[in-house]
């Protein structure tokens, strides 16, 4: 099942800078484990923001949101979801 995910992270000013540089190494972590196995599969920065808009691609709806939340920015994000299926116009036999 594909989803598409909108994320909006919104840091604290007066966060400590050296605790979020380490959530944010393990995000980095986090998403390149979810990258190589293919569950978020695209990744797009939205210009201007830190925001990002990306494409995961899991077996259920409960199976995104267990990996939404235990992304360590999560705290940080707010996330729009939006599901997805195959356009029947779709020359693609992997957007499903
Ligand atoms: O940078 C972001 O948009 C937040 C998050 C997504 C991937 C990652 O490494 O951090």
């Amino acid at each position: 099942m594909l989803f598409k995910v909108e994320m909006d992270v919104k840091v604290p000013l007066d966060y400590d800078v050296d605790h979020f540089a380490d959530l944010k190494r393990k995000e980095l972590e986090r998403f390149q484990e979810l990258q190589k196995v293919g569950t978020w599969r695209h990744i797009w920065r939205v210009v201007g923001l830190y925001s990002n808009i990306s494409i995961f691609d899991v077996t259920s709806s409960s199976e995104l949101h267990d990996v939404l939340i235990s992304l360590p920015l999560y705290p940080f994000m707010e996330v729009r979801v939006t599901a997805l299926c195959r356009h029947p116009s779709s020359i693609h036999d992997d957007d499903r």
